[in-house]
Formats: C-alpha cells, sequence, structure tokens
C-alpha cells in the first residue's frame, strides 16, 4: 500500500488509452468505468464537479492530493445526482470534518454508484494528460478477492470512443419543461433568496447547473427550463424576457437542434445569454466554429482578462472544446480571453443583446468576481422592456 493512502484497500486499476497504468484502491462503487480522462487543478468543490452535468463521460482526476476532507453534504450538489463518470485522486482521508457533512465521500461515492479510485500518483497522471492530452481511460476494481486484470482494464480504457463528435446535452437534459422553485438556499455564510420575479427567463437546459438557476432567481427571474431539444417556437410560446442556454457535456458541434433554436431567438432579438457549452452554441449559431483543445480548462483559479475593464477575473473553468477566435464573424466582438494560453473566453453580438462566456460565472473561485455578467444579462432584458 503506497504510504500516502488512508481508504479502505479493495484493488482497483486506472488504465488510459495509451498503455499506461496506475495501481491503487477502490473508494466507490465496485465494477468498472470508462471515459475522458480529465485534471481538474481546485482545491475544494468536489461535490459541485462530481455532480456538474458537463462531466458527463468524464472520469475526472483531481490535482489537490486531499480529496474528502470536509466530506459531502445535500446542498452543494450542482445537478440530483453524479454525472462524473468516475473519479481519481491521490488520498482519501479517514475523517471527513465539517459542520456540514452529512457523509464521507466514500460512502457518497459508493451510495451513487461511481467507480472511483485512491492511491494513485496524480501529479504523474497530470503530467501525461498535459504532455498528451486528455485521453480515453478506464478504472476497474476487483472482483470479490481477485486481482483486477490489466489487459482488461486496458482493453476497457481503448474501447471508449473519445468526446468528439458526441452528442451529450440531450442525453442530461430534463425531458419536460419545469419551472424553477428552490425559493431559499444557502449562499456561502448567508442565505440567497428569491426576489419578486421581474423577468421571464427561458433556460435551454443542455446539462444546467442549478446555481446559474439561483444566481437567476436571485436577480428577479422567473426560470422555466426546458429540454435541450426545444424549439425556439416552444420557447416563444412562453413569451420570455430573456433566453439563457446553460452549460452541458460533450461536443457542441453535432446538437444542431440547439444551435438551430438559439439563431432563431438570438435572431429575433430576444436578450440571449451563454455560459459553456451555451457559449460554444451561441458561437456556432453566429456562425463560428467550434474546437477540441488539447487537455482543456478545468479548475477555479483561471485568470481571464475583460478586455473593457481591463481587469483580471479568477474564474472556475471546465471545457475541453473552445471557440476558434479566427472564425468569429464580424458581427461578434471579442470580450474576455484566458490569461494561461490566450483562448476565447467570452464575445458578445454587436448586432444582437446577446453575449456569452466561457467559464462558470456562477461557480465562486473568485468569488464573486464573475457574477457582474448575471446583472449584465438582467440589464439587456431592461434594455428591451424599455424599446
Ligand atoms: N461546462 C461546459 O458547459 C462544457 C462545454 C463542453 N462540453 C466542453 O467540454 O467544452
Amino acid at each position: 500500500m503506497p504510504p500516502f493512502f488512508s481508504g479502505p484497500s479493495v484493488p482497483a486499476i486506472l488504465a488510459l488509452a495509451d498503455g499506461t497504468i496506475f495501481k491503487g484502491y477502490s473508494i466507490g462503487a465496485v465494477g468498472h468505468t470508462t471515459g475522458e480522462v480529465v485534471f481538474n487543478t481546485a482545491m475544494t468543490g468536489y461535490q459541485e464537479i462530481l455532480t456538474d452535468p458537463s462531466y458527463s463521460r468524464q472520469i475526472v482526476t483531481l490535482t489537490y492530493p486531499h480529496i474528502g476532507n470536509y466530506g459531502v453534504n445535500t446542498t452543494d450538489v450542482e445537478a440530483s445526482k453524479v454525472h462524473a463518470a468516475g473519479l481519481i485522486i491521490r488520498d482519501l482521508p479517514l475523517l471527513a470534518s465539517n459542520f456540514r457533512s452529512t457523509q464521507s465521500l466514500g460512502d457518497y461515492l459508493k451510495a451513487e454508484n461511481v467507480v472511483a479510485i485512491a492511491g494513485i500518483d496524480t501529479r504523474k497522471l497530470t503530467r501525461i494528460l498535459r504532455e498528451k492530452g486528455a485521453q480515453a481511460g478506464a478504472i476497474l476494481t476487483a472482483a470479490q478477492g481477485a486481482e483486477p486484470s490489466t489487459a482488461q482494464a486496458l482493453e476497457l480504457a481503448r474501447s471508449f470512443p473519445g468526446l468528439a463528435g458526441m452528442d451529450l446535452a440531450k442525453v442530461v437534459s430534463v425531458k419536460a419543461p419545469y419551472e424553477f422553485t428552490e425559493t431559499e438556499w444557502k449562499l456561502g455564510e448567508g442565505f440567497g433568496k428569491q426576489t419578486n420575479p421581474q423577468y421571464h427567463v427561458v433556460a435551454f437546459d443542455y446539462g444546467v447547473k442549478r446555481n446559474i438557476l439561483r444566481m437567476l432567481a436571485e436577480r428577479g427571474c422567473k426560470v422555466t427550463v426546458l429540454p435541450a431539444q426545444s424549439t425556439a417556437a416552444d420557447a416563444l410560446a412562453l413569451n420570455p424576457d430573456g433566453i439563457f442556454l446553460a452549460n452541458g457535456p460533450g461536443d457542441p458541434e453535432p446538437c444542431d437542434y440547439a444551435i438551430a433554436a438559439s439563431r432563431e431567438l438570438i435572431e429575433k432579438g430576444i436578450p440571449t445569454f451563454g455560459i459553456c457549452l451555451g457559449h460554444q452554441i451561441m458561437a456556432l449559431a453566429s456562425g463560428a466554429k467550434t474546437m477540441k483543445m488539447k487537455f482543456g480548462h478545468h479548475g477555479a483559479n483561471h485568470p481571464v482578462q475583460d478586455l473593457d475593464s481591463k481587469k483580471v477575473l479568477i474564474t472556475s473553468q471546465n471545457h475541453g472544446f473552445a471557440v476558434d477566435p479566427t472564425t468569429l464573424p464580424a458581427n461578434c466582438r471579442v470580450t474576455h480571453v484566458s490569461l494561461f494560453d490566450g483562448s476565447l473566453q467570452g464575445f458578445e453580438r454587436t448586432d444582437k443583446p446577446a453575449f456569452c462566456f466561457q467559464g462558470h460565472p456562477e461557480a465562486s473561485p473568485g468569488p464573486t468576481d464573475v457574477a457582474y455578467l448575471f446583472d449584465r444579462f438582467i440589464g439587456l432584458m431592461q434594455a428591451a422592456e424599455k424599446k
């Protein structure tokens, strides 16, 4: 057993498609899982990460070595279940210590049927992913009293086709429209509250994170959430003041239904705001192209510059695809750029009240650095109302 490991000792294997094998210990469900292995550099927020629907079909490794320290609770979730395909960590502490904790991370992973592995040299794994790019992988736990098979783990890893071309937004989306009715919630030290709704926002659910809906509700929006494949006519029938295009998993390019619906609504001049997958969908709807990144951006300390105010924002990020800025048409103005690699982080339409952001303004690493984008959306709806 590696010296840094302090959890239970059921053997498990992590295999990467390039043939790399890591041996560790199961800390979640028994069985196997496959997906694209990505690394996330956030020091906290493992529960938000695991439940973020954007991580569907991705196995996440966290670079911070101690994961599980503060247990899990029922309020920090971004969706009703874990969406990540698996979890890879270095050390699961024996003790979860936090007054909000209701369960240990290990018990939560088992209850959610998530295959997860600890005792892994996550620095080495992250270096491989940085050098070679995010790649397919598998976690395989041992059968009762046996060792997991390296050959089987490798075969499983290589069976995952990769995320390029995978349309997952419609898979994780709700199946029927609903109105967001959470009216009071814990926000850090205090409580957030739904204020009197003044605007009706129709949100396309490509895998929406709950905190986005809360931040809209908190700013006086009634939010109706529509399934990903809803049409522009479905949204228009609800007489919206604004359209929200959500985050979500997979490749944005095959989401033709989302691209068509958002194009129609943006062209109609309805104020529109997109986050992450929603940003990519807005770009595709505007005529730009998206591309797969080498290892993407996954973390909570990514500096992004607002080109108008020149301010540097500390942002939360989770994307493996990006908009190719060289393909943006003339009616799209770049507003935000990543200071890590210069990639596009936000743009606005100069001819329509529509803008979008690649990172996650609803997550709070800054902690409120990027929240002003929600206010900007409210401002667009206010301006449209006065017309
Ligand atoms: N968080 C997201 O919305 C992710 C968008 C898209 N699935 C990507 O990986 O780029």
